[in-house]
């Protein structure tokens, strides 16, 4: 069986080299034919190569040395170069000086026919270091190629609909995982300081097993990120629903979070941050404290759209429809870290899905059309009224409200298909007491940002307060936001008496007695 696995790796546009023959030749056949595939050309089966370097590339590009070993499925394959490979696996590595690159494949077709190929990759190019990990099967082919460059990196895109991708790239100041099931499309990963990280739970058997149940006629499309201004550190973790179960099974959760890694960016911006928080960290919420938001909206929306924006600044127009996802994301709130987990839902949700969000969440935005006849109640609609404060609730005499709202009117820029004004936007947003802005996604982050910004500021303020000594009473009017409110402003504005200053045994007041004795004032008195 031949391995149909391909990569075709151009680091630095190096050409790859058709070189080989003998035994070899029918087990590189596929790799030639894909980049036949891809060049358009007719590959020769009177040809067959394998990938081996070209010397003038490996001085050139300084990352251009390929040893390939293979063996074929059928276990009847031999190492040609470097690297020991047992059968059905297939291994590609590139070393020049301080760069190297390496690739490794593995077909397991041979073993397990519903897997199929299975390709594995990494790369490490001075401080950089690339991995990428494919599960595809036979037939399909897959594309990666990475510039190495670190200020602009692409990475192609893969195509093996019922497959799963894994890619990683980690240089000294970056760091970026990918997973993706069926189609990656990933754009530039760009800028240095990126911290990005998908995951699929490639690495989860029971995902896989279920993926190649049903991904033969769904394809999933992902998405890449560059690195965010605003964050530190960016944590992303993409839960793709299982075929027939919930979503918030717990089980797949963890498996995801167990798959997830931050990547934090030291920078001089963040010390100053740092020790900033430490003067004032009685003002703060506890620095382990975690904001999270959950995005409901009628599909199609932009959901996906708007927290992508949020969280990476980039506006990817397709997303899967029916994964849930959830993202980390550390970002500064009023010059204070804050970590915040974002939830993008799918619309269909259970009533058992509401309920755990409901419990979950600090805060929600509601992402709203404007092309709609009219302006839903957002998510009413999908029995998240509870999280809707209304003005009621809002008043002092009720306990402290638990969540915040934003209503967020996304698709500005198409205006000429716009059927609900802004006022009546202003007017929903009034009867529930939340925020409102109104946003597109496709056309600019800023907009996106001052809205998340102004609901975090706003969600931090309310978790802090609840965060407070809460005294339970009979009285009403103890323990409402008001009174929270005046018992945080009273800590730090307290009113002291002199009196109480004269007769406390605090050595604080006992040093501020000395200096009000020492006042002019009371030396004449
Ligand atoms: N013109 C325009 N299109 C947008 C905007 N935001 C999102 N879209 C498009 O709207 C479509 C749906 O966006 P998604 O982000 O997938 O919407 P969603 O609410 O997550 O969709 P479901 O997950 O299916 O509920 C996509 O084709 C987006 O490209 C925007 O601000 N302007």
């Amino acid at each position: 069986e031949l391995v149909t696995t391909t990569v075709k790796f151009q680091p630095r546009g190096e050409r790859l080299e058709r070189v080989g023959g003998g035994r070899e030749r029918d087990q590189y056949r596929a790799c030639l034919q894909t980049v036949a595939d891809e060049t358009g050309q007719e590959d020769d089966p009177r040809d067959q190569h394998c990938l081996l370097p070209h010397p003038a590339n490996t001085r050139v590009s300084a990352g251009l040395q390929c040893y390939k070993s293979h063996v074929a499925a059928d276990g009847d394959g031999s190492a040609s170069r470097g690297r020991s490979s047992s059968t059905s696996s297939s291994e590609f590595s590139n070393t020049n000086n301080s760069d190297s690159i390496s690739f490794n494949s593995t077909n397991s077709s041979g073993s397990n026919g519903s897997t199929g190929n299975s390709f594995v990759s990494s790369s490490t190019h001075n401080s950089e270091s690339i991995n990428v990990q494919t599960n595809n099967r036979p037939g399909k082919k897959f594309t990666f190629s990475p510039r190495n460059d670190s200020r602009k990196r692409r990475i192609g895109t893969g195509t093996n609909s019922p497959a799963s991708v894994a890619l990683t790239t980690t240089t000294t100041t970056a760091c970026l995982e990918f997973n993706v099931n069926g189609k990656a499309d990933i754009g530039d990963s760009a800028t240095k300081g990126v911290k990005l990280k998908t995951n699929s739970l490639s690495s989860n058997s029971s995902y896989e097993s279920q993926t190649s149940s049903n991904s033969s006629n769904k394809s999933f499309r992902n998405f890449f990120h560059r690195g965010s201004v605003f964050s530190n550190s960016i944590k992303l973790r993409n839960s793709i629903k299982k075929s027939g179960k919930n979503n918030n099974d717990k089980s797949t959760r963890k498996s995801t979070t167990a798959t997830t890694t931050t990547i934090n960016s030291g920078s001089s911006v963040t010390n100053s941050i740092n020790s900033n928080i430490k003067e004032n960290s009685r003002f703060l919420l506890p620095a382990d404290s975690v904001t999270n938001i959950v995005v409901v909206g009628d599909k199609g929306v932009g959901k996906s759209a708007i927290s992508v924006r949020f969280l990476t600044r980039r506006y990817i127009g397709e997303y899967s429809s029916d994964s849930e996802m959830i993202y980390q994301h550390d970002t500064t709130v009023d010059h204070a870290p804050a970590c915040l987990q974002l939830l993008d839902v799918t619309t269909m949700q259970t009533p058992y899905q509401i309920l755990n969000h409901l419990s979950w969440a600090h805060a929600f935005v509601v992402v709203l059309h404007h092309s709609y006849n009219k302006l839903l109640p957002g998510h009413a609609a999908f029995g998240y009224q509870d999280c809707l404060p209304s003005r009621a609730s809002c008043s002092s005499t009720v306990p402290l409200r638990r969540h915040t709202t934003l209503l967020l009117g996304n698709k500005r820029d198409l205006e000429h298909i716009r059927r609900v004004w802004t006022d009546e936007g202003e007017a929903l947003s009034l009867e529930f007491s939340c925020q409102f802005y109104e946003v597109s996604a496709a056309e600019s982050v800023l907009g996106v940002h001052l809205a998340f910004h102004s609901l975090l500021k706003e969600t931090r303020a309310l978790q802090l307060i609840r965060s407070l000594p809460y005294r339970n009473s009979q009285d009403s009017t103890k323990g409402t936001v008001s009174s929270a409110v005046s018992k945080v402003i009273g800590n730090f504005f307290r009113h002291v008496s002199p009196e109480s200053i004269r007769y406390s045994s605090n050595p604080y007041v006992a040093h501020r007695r000395k200096i009000l004795e020492s006042l002019p004032m009371n030396k004449t008195n």
